[in-house]
């Protein structure tokens, strides 16, 4: 792994962001399984980010799912509203916020796919779909899996499947996203002007904006189209190179609270930049079950780091989720009083 360091560089728009190695993770390098967990370990502490390569899940089951995203998205409008609630077009969430992305948002155990209701709007092969959305998430489910055990293992937890039995539960509340972000417009130059007074500032939209995930680990997936910036401790914006042979991981709220605040839930966004293109992106969110109790284990909370969050449930925290704004940072009202 190798970091240097930041350089910032001031866009059109007047927004710092910068350069940076990110962290990748080969899962596939054979060796000292300590070295691999100890390396995922730093990356979430550096970043709560890193690259996944040889991640083993099928290019085939990626691009099926891939290619069946992009038919319902080919859709005519009016037919992709009847997929709502499970199909969204620029309003993210309840409370306002808003992107110029249009998205699938699938429960993990498949009630609103195998709602026939819903299903026959998404796809005119409802049963096909179905069968793709659960061979995606299962596989990717796999490779959270495997990457939560080395992540406890690296953290010396004694149970080395704390966090990934949550996400396996039967009743865990993962969701699959599959978010679609339509070619800006190309901009066409002011006359009188000369090329390099143009200011293309008004051709970078916001596509999802400013959050950080609220579940466990969130394991993404694109094409090639350029978009996804994660935000350095200092404020700085960090565009990732898309890779679509890569997975990308970031830790969520649930797992900085399990890490007593070691790990760093990353704040992210996607930006349309001018691209001829769209860009898809699959984003799979390793969740509990709503009843799961999120605590820190008791290797991670010793005197001299003592508890930094108050015990609560999945269902307590997507309740506060639900109730504010994407770039609300939520993690703060299970904060226990004296770190504030
Ligand atoms: C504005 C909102 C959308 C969101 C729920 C929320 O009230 C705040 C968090 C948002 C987020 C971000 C990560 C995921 O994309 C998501 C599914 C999640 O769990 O939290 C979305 C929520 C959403 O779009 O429903
Ligand atoms: O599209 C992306 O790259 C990011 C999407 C995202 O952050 C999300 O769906 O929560
Ligand atoms: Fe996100």
């Amino acid at each position: 792994m190798v970091l240097a360091s930041p350089k910032p560089i001031r866009s059109s728009d007047g927004i710092l962001s910068t350069t940076v190695e990110l962290p990748v993770v080969d899962l596939n390098k054979k060796g000292d399984r300590s070295v691999l967990s100890k390396l995922i370990v730093k990356a979430c502490e550096d970043f709560g980010f890193f690259k996944v390569i040889n991640h083993g899940v099928n290019q085939e089951t990626i691009a099926r799912m891939e290619e069946a995203a992009m038919g319902f998205f080919g859709k005519p409008m009016s037919q992709k509203k009847m997929a709502a609630p499970v199909y969204g077009c620029k309003n993210i969430g309840f409370n306002g916020d808003v992107g110029e992305v249009e998205y699938l948002l699938l429960n993990n155990n498949n009630a609103t796919v195998n709602s026939s209701s819903i299903a026959h709007h998404i796809s005119n092969d409802p049963s096909n779909f179905r069968c793709i959305v659960s061979e995606y998430t299962q596989e990717v489910t796999e490779v959270a899996c495997e990457i939560l055990e080395l992540m406890a293992e690296g953290l010396g937890v004694p149970d080395t499947s704390l966090f990934s039995k949550l996400i396996r539960d039967s009743e865990s509340d993962s969701l699959l996203r599959l978010n679609h972000y339509p070619p800006l417009p190309i901009p066409i130059p002011p006359i009188h002007h000369c090329t390099n007074d143009f200011d293309n500032s008004s051709n970078n939209k916001v596509g999802f904006g400013e959050h950080s995930d609220p579940q466990i680990l969130t394991i993404l997936r694109s094409n090639d189209v350029a978009g996804l910036q994660i935000s350095l401790q200092d404020g700085l914006w960090v565009p990732v190179i898309p890779d679509p042979s890569a997975f990308f991981v970031n830790v969520g709220d649930v797992l900085e609270v399990m890490t007593n605040g070691r790990f760093a839930s990353v704040r992210h966004r996607a930006m349309m930049t001018n691209s001829q293109k769209s860009r898809m992106s699959m984003a799979y969110f390793g969740a509990p079950p709503l009843t799961a109790r999120i605590v820190a284990p008791p290797v991670l909370v010793t005197p001299q780091t003592p508890s930094l969050f108050r015990p609560f449930t999945w269902a307590d925290y997507k309740k506060a989720t639900y109730s504010l704004r994407l770039g609300d940072t939520r993690i703060d009202l299970f904060r226990n009083r004296k770190d504030f």
